[in-house]
C-alpha cells in the first residue's frame, strides 16, 4: 500500500483528497444535518459518496487518470453547488477545488474545469454582494489557477523527465529491470482479472564476451543497440523489451500463447541470426521462454525462463527453450526449438 502511495503520485493525490474529504465535510453533513438544513446535508453526503467510490475505483482498478478526472469535475462541480446553496460562505471551497483540479487531472482538462466552474458560479448573480465582489471573486479564482497551473504543469514534466530517467537504460533506450519488476506484476495482476495469456522471453546474446574482448567495448554496445532495433522492428507494439542487465534483455508478450508465441519467437531469432552482426560476423541469441501459469508468481514465472535459458545455452545457444506450465500438456518439462549445436 505504501509503496504504490510512493510511486503513483496520482493516487496519493487521490487518497490525500479522500481523506482530506472526509475528515473535513462529515462535521459539516452532520452540522447541516442537526441545524435541519437537509439540502445543504444532502449535497455534503453526495459529494462525500461521490469521492468515496472514486478512492475506491482508484485503488482497486490503478485507473487514476479516470479516476482523477472524476474527482476534479465532482469537486467542482460540488464547490458550485454548494457555493448555489449556501451563498458567500460555500465560495471559500472554491479555491482548494481550483487548486487540486491541477493535480487530478491533465492541466489542460484542469483550465476547462476551472473556467466552467469560476463560470456557473458568476452567472449566478445573486451569490454575490455586488460586482464588485464577484468580479474580485473571478479575478482571484483566475490568478489562483494561474499559479496552479504553473506549478503543477512544471511538477509534471519534472516527475516525467524524473521517471525516464529511472526508468530507461541509457545504451539502448529500452526500459530497465525497475521498470520490468513493475510491468510483471501488472500482468500477472492482469493475467488473474482477466485470464489473458502472458509469457516472457528471456533473451541473452551468444559469446558476447568474445566480442568485447575482440573487438572492444563499443563495438559490443553497436551490437546491443543493434539488437534492440531488431527486436523492437520485428516484435508487437503491444510487446515490451527490458533490459534485465548486462547482455541479457526479458520481451513480455501480453495475449500471445502456443503456436502463435513459436512463431513469433522462431520470427525473431531467424532475424537476429540474419541481421545482428559484429565485425566478425553473425550473432546468435539464445531463448528461455516461460508461459505464465494460473495463479503464479514473477518470481516463478522468471525462475523458468531463467532455467530454460540455462538449458538453451546448454544445449548449444541460438536456440529457443520453452518452460511448460504444466506437464500435463506435453511429456517432457520443457520443449526445444531450433537449437543449433556448435
Ligand atoms: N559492451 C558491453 N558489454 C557489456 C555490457 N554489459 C555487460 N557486458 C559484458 O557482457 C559480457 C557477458 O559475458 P558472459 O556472461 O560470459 O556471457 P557470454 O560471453 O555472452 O556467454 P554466453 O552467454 O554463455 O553465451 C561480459 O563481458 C560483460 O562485461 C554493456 O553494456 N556493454
Amino acid at each position: 500500500m505504501f509503496y504504490r502511495l510512493k510511486t503513483d503520485f496520482r493516487l496519493s493525490i487521490i487518497t490525500l483528497l479522500g481523506a482530506s474529504a472526509i475528515l473535513g465535510i462529515t462535521p459539516f453533513a452532520v452540522f447541516r444535518f442537526v441545524q435541519g438544513n437537509l439540502l445543504a446535508a444532502l449535497v455534503d453526503v453526495t459529494i462525500l459518496a461521490g469521492i468515496i467510490v472514486s478512492v475506491t475505483y482508484a485503488w482497486l482498478t490503478g485507473r487514476t487518470e479516470r479516476s482523477g478526472l472524476f474527482l476534479a469535475v465532482m469537486t467542482s462541480s460540488s464547490a458550485v453547488v454548494v457555493g448555489a446553496v449556501t451563498g458567500e460562505p460555500g465560495l471559500f471551497w472554491v479555491f482548494p477545488c481550483l487548486v487540486t483540479s491541477f493535480f487530478l487531472a491533465r492541466p489542460r482538462l484542469a483550465i476547462i474545469i476551472n473556467i466552467g466552474a469560476i463560470l456557473a458560479l458568476m452567472v449566478q448573480v445573486d451569490i454575490f454582494r455586488s460586482a464588485v465582489q464577484m468580479w474580485s471573486f473571478a479575478a482571484g479564482a483566475v490568478v489562483v489557477s494561474a499559479c496552479a497551473y504553473v506549478f503543477a504543469h512544471r511538477n509534471e514534466s519534472q516527475r516525467e523527465r524524473l521517471e525516464h530517467l529511472a526508468t530507461i537504460d541509457p545504451l539502448t533506450g529500452v526500459r530497465n529491470r525497475r521498470s520490468m519488476d513493475q510491468e510483471l506484476a501488472l500482468a500477472v495482476a492482469s493475467a488473474d482479472r482477466t485470464g489473458l495469456p502472458y509469457a516472457v522471453a528471456l533473451l541473452d546474446l551468444d559469446h558476447f564476451k568474445k566480442i568485447n574482448d575482440e573487438y572492444g567495448h563499443s563495438v559490443g554496445d553497436e551490437v546491443l543497440v543493434d539488437m534492440v532495433a531488431l527486436t523492437r522492428q520485428n516484435t508487437r507494439r503491444t510487446d515490451h523489451l527490458f533490459r534485465y542487465g548486462g547482455e541479457e534483455f526479458v520481451l513480455l508478450l501480453p495475449g500471445t500463447h502456443g503456436a502463435g508465441l513459436k512463431t513469433a519467437l522462431n520470427n525473431l531469432q531467424q532475424i537476429l541470426r540474419k541481421h545482428l552482426k559484429h565485425p566478425g560476423g553473425p550473432v546468435t541469441a539464445s531463448f528461455g521462454v516461460a508461459q505464465l501459469a494460473h495463479g503464479e508468481s514473477v518470481d516463478s514465472w522468471l525462475a523458468r525462463a531463467d532455467a530454460a535459458l540455462y538449458q538453451a545455452k546448454a544445449s548449444g545457444r541460438d536456440c529457443i527453450i520453452y518452460a511448460d506450465p504444466d506437464p500435463e500438456q506435453s511429456e517432457t518439462a520443457s520443449s526445444q526449438e531450433e537449437c543449433s549445436l556448435t
